[in-house]
């Protein structure tokens, strides 16, 4: 089987939501490369903490005993009960899919009410089930697919769409190139030239996180742009052109034009840069501010996982 969804940015392509129809009621999901649980806003929540989400009903069979509890590196997170329900996403299905219904989430999510939660897409070794984890819902349908992978073609302000099963070569241009993938921590996560450290493939965080010393090199060629301790990043007058930022991973490289690097006003006429700096994180973090120039193959088709990178 293969299928394909859309993916529609928030405001500012601040996450890229799509809609996952679970036991035949439509939610409108954040796809995250960076976790392995799949959770929705459930009735179980007090009213006031689910009001302006869709709410899943435990539709499906509860599995007694279970329960999940997830963090995230912005500090928000959720926890909640398991059940066993029918999921689809453009029309691929998972008929026994376990789905973590929440008892409790962070503020944050609360007040993103575009946001009915998460469906996680990154290895299942990092699923936050217990006493047993369960597989995403990848790995729950991958065996069904043509081709044993997905493919992120993210926009800027505009729809994009994850691709189940096959590569659209109408989506890129150039050639995929394809880089091995570390999976001990969990993550799609990969090694990127003069980027030092590790880096991971995370369509969950909205921006591009890199090393202090790649970020200074790159305001450096932004007569306005300071690093503003109160926004807690690199900052510049909204109206200055940038720079186009270009890496090179693996036999391949990926520019992200300077547009895309104005991420969103703060105050006035001053807008906050879309790359920052990675310093404590653990991981550079290439998150939407990248993904958006490229179309990236998850990709499991081989005896060991890769990830794919072409100019989008
Ligand atoms: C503080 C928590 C640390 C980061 C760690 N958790 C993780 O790594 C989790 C799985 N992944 C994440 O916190 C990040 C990756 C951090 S790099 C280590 N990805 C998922 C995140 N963007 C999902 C999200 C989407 C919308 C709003 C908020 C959050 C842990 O549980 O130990």
């Amino acid at each position: 089987s293969t299928g394909s969804v859309s993916a529609s940015p928030e405001s500012y392509d601040e996450s890229y939501l799509i809609p996952v129809s679970i036991g035949g009621t439509t939610f409108h999901l954040d796809l995250d490369t960076g976790s392995s649980d799949l959770w929705v806003f459930s009735t179980q929540q007090p009213a006031s903490q689910r009001s302006g989400h869709t709410a899943y009903k435990q539709t499906g069979t509860k599995k007694s005993g279970y329960t999940w509890n997830i963090s995230y590196g912005d500090g928000s997170g959720a926890k909640g009960d398991v059940y066993v329900d029918k999921v689809v996403v453009g029309g691929v299905t998972a008929t026994s899919q376990a789905v973590e219904a929440a008892t409790s989430v962070s503020s944050s999510f609360t007040s993103d009410t575009d946001n009915d939660g998460l469906i996680g897409a990154a290895f299942s070794s990092i699923n936050t089930v217990s006493p047993q984890q369960q597989l995403t819902f990848f790995d729950n349908v991958k065996n069904s697919l043509s081709q044993k992978l997905f493919a992120a073609r993210l926009r800027y302000h505009t729809a994009g769409t994850y691709d189940y099963g096959y590569i659209d070569s109408s989506k890129y241009s150039g050639s995929i190139h394809y880089v091995p993938v570390n999976t001990a921590n969990g993550f799609w996560e990969f090694t990127a030239s003069g980027v030092s450290g590790s880096s991971i493939a995370d369509t969950g965080t909205t921006l591009l996180y890199i090393p202090d010393s790649n970020v200074d090199a790159y305001y450096a060629n932004v007569d306005s742009a300071s690093y503003d301790s109160s926004q807690g990043g690199y900052t510049f007058d909204c109206d200055e052109s940038l720079p186009d930022w270009t890496v090179t991973i693996g036999s391949g490289s990926i520019t992200v034009p300077g547009e895309y690097i104005n991420f969103a006003p703060v105050s006035g006429n001053t807008c906050f840069g879309g790359i920052q700096s990675s310093d404590g994180i653990g991981f550079n973090i290439f998150g939407d501010i990248f993904l958006k120039a490229t179309y990236t193959v998850f990709d499991q088709t081989q005896s060991s996982p890769r990830l794919g990178f072409a100019q989008g």
